[in-house]
């Protein structure tokens, strides 16, 4: 039987940061942020619903959808954000499902479930194990603001569209500190590993 680890954390936690690390010992990750992307690719009926509800300039010239002015409107405003997710949310679910079919169906070990709205969306339900990424809320806020290169309203914003960090941990079978380096939150991913036997 296949153990589906639900990993997840806020936005710029360190979640893609420790799947990398899961992905490099050769566990398959179903990558929620990955899915979304190709659920609004060209040619999909998602951008083509996107299209007809948002403005026209989520478009970009050759007809993508043009990402960084979609996540400027519906991070500043929660309504569109909710249009936004009604249209993706489905969407990204089904393929999830599908791929978590595929998956357990091939007798995989450890099945990694990463998605940013885990809680959220109720997604804990299709997994065994919970794992957040957690960082405090001023370095959550500074490694998004570079990553992203978003200013300080702009950043606080898209932290405030989601579930707060701590309530997160609070429900997490497993925490993962990412405050401090990139080494000391691999030792926690190894002992993870450890203690499930995952370690190959
Ligand atoms: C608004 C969009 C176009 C912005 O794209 P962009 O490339 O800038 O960001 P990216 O997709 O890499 O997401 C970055 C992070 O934003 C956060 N985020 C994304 N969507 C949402 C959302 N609907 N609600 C809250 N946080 C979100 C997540 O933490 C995610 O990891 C994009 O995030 C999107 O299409 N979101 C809707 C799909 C969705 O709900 N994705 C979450 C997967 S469950
Ligand atoms: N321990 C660390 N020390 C310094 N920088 C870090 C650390 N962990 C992650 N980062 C950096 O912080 C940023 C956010 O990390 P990452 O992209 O893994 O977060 P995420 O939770 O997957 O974000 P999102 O939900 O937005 O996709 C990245 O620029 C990453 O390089």
């Amino acid at each position: 039987m296949s153990l589906v680890l639900g990993l997840t954390g806020g936005i710029a936690s360190g979640k893609s940061t420790v799947s990398h690390w899961l992905a490099e010992y050769g566990y398959p990750i179903v990558d929620a942020d990955v899915i979304a992307r190709q659920v609004v690719a060209p040619g999909t009926i998602g951008l083509r619903q996107l299209a007809t509800l948002f403005s026209p300039e989520i478009l970009t010239a050759d007809g993508a959808l043009d990402r960084q002015t979609l996540g400027r409107i519906v991070f500043a405003d929660r309504r569109q954000l909710a249009q936004l997710t009604a249209i993706t949310g489905p969407l990204i679910r089904q393929e999830i499902n599908r791929q978590l079919v595929a998956l357990k169906h091939a007798k995989k070990e450890l099945i990694v479930l990463d998605v940013p709205l885990l809680f959220e969306g109720h997604y804990q339900q299709n997994a065994d194990l919970t794992m957040v990424v957690y960082v405090d809320g001023s370095t959550q806020l500074q490694r998004l603001m570079i990553r992203n290169h978003l200013d300080e309203v702009a950043a606080k914003q898209r932290i405030a569209s989601q579930w707060p960090l701590i309530a997160k941990r609070q429900m997490a079978d497993i925490v993962i500190d990412n405050n401090d380096s990139l080494a000391a939150t691999k030792q926690q991913v190894v002992k993870f590993l450890t203690q499930y036997g995952l370690q190959k």
